[in-house]
């Protein structure tokens, strides 16, 4: 029979947090290009409630997220430890996630303390991997600048946490992407919100999802180190049977619309910070990808550049994603939660059939 792969085209459920509907995306009925000047506060509570805070209901949300950006004692000590092995970060993250859902006092933790606690560990972790002391949070600060203040160890500018707050923002949530799905298959069981958090965390890892923004920069470093013509590793790439990475899109066919913003974030940063050489290699191998195989950038392709202009290692790109896309995870599961029809699709069995297990017992199996 034919099945439709990797369920592509299938509505497997009805949601109210975002929209991928005529290539268009929105959050609760919000275009993505406005949303993207908004507050990541006020995107998060718009994800988590549908429907945007007043001043005040803002001025608590805020409030009550950076009072929880805090680790519990024994959290610390075991980051302290596992966040400095060799591993990759991203394994890191998973098994700091499932670490944060196995202290004491999680039992009757809810998303606000759960989002707090992923950014202020997602940030631990890179400071104990820089071998720099971790900063604790600054009550007079909002979330995206205490999540840059804890990272880099000094308060941002208000140009710098108004570019990431965009970052964060569109990469905040996407409908049914795998991580979010895979989380929500999770909630499903009505397993707990670390539970979920786990399984999305190691969806996001593979590079066919947000693991893809690591290997874009890695590409594109080549390609600067080597001085390859940016048409000349395309075709390389395809005769090794490769993919590029940070094109393509199981959706978007056109365009991804946050590339669009995001490529604009990176043109602004790029001059700034020295790496200009590098947005003028994206620039060229987008233009060669479109003309070429009608292949657009997808988020993942100009967040490399954006991740790097900021000074950090690409190893790391793909737990920052994970930092913006953890409000959506937990906009996802609070919503299967409330909506719950466990999620348990049939296959089509095409294994043998008509096998029979005849066995002669020996004394062997039972030494
Ligand atoms: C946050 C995110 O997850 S965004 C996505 C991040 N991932 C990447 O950037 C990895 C590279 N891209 C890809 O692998 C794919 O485009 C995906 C996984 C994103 C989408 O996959 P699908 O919807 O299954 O599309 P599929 O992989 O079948 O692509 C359709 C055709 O375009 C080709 N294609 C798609 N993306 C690429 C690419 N990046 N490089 C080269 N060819 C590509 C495929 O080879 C395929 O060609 P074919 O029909 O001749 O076999
Ligand atoms: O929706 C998808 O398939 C992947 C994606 O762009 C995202 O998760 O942001």
């Amino acid at each position: 029979m034919d099945y439709p792969r990797g369920l592509a085209g299938v509505v497997v459920d009805q949601t109210k947090i975002s929209s991928t509907a005529g290539a268009h995306l929105t959050y609760a009925g919000y275009p993505i290009e406005e949303l993207s000047e908004a507050s990541f506060e006020e995107v998060v509570f718009l994800l988590w409630n549908t429907r945007l805070p007043n001043e005040q209901e803002l001025y608590d949300f805020r409030a009550d997220l950076v009072s929880k950006m805090v680790l519990p004692a024994e959290t610390i000590r075991l980051l302290l430890y596992i966040a400095k092995e060799p591993q990759h970060p991203m394994s890191i993250l998973r098994t700091t996630t499932s670490l944060l859902g196995t202290t004491n006092d999680v039992e009757h933790d809810e998303p606000p303390k759960i989002l707090a606690k992923m950014l202020t560990a997602i940030a631990a972790i890179l400071r104990i991997r820089d071998n720099e002391p971790l900063i604790a949070v600054d009550p007079n600060l909002n979330v995206v600048e205490n999540f840059l203040y804890m990272i880099k160890g000094k308060r941002p500018d208000r140009k710098l946490t108004k570019m990431f707050s965009s970052v964060m923002i569109l990469q905040a949530d996407h409908e049914f992407n795998a991580s979010t799905f895979t989380a929500r298959v999770v909630a499903s069981t009505f397993a707990d919100y670390y539970s979920c958090l786990t399984a999305a965390v190691s969806a996001l890892k593979g590079p066919l999802h947000g693991g893809a923004n690591e290997r874009v920069f890695e590409m594109i470093e080549e390609i600067e180190k080597e001085q390859i013509d940016p048409k000349d590793f395309v075709e390389l790439q395809l005769k090794k049977k490769r993919k590029i990475m940070g094109f393509g899109h199981r959706i978007y066919k056109n365009g991804d619309p946050r590339a669009f913003i995001l490529e604009e974030i990176a043109a602004e940063l790029a001059p700034e910070t020295g790496n200009k050489q590098y947005l003028k290699i994206q620039q060229a191998l987008a233009k060669y990808m479109l003309e070429r195989f009608g292949l657009h950038p997808n988020v993942d392709y100009y967040t490399a550049l954006i991740y790097h202009c900021l000074g950090l290692d690409k190893s790391v790109f793909t737990m920052i994603f994970a930092t913006c896309r953890t409000a959506g995870w937990l906009a996802h599961i609070m919503e299967q939660r409330r909506e719950n029809c466990l999620i348990r699709p049939n296959s089509e069995y095409v294994g043998p059939t008509n096998q029979h297990y005849l066995r002669k017992e020996s004394e062997e199996d039972y030494k």
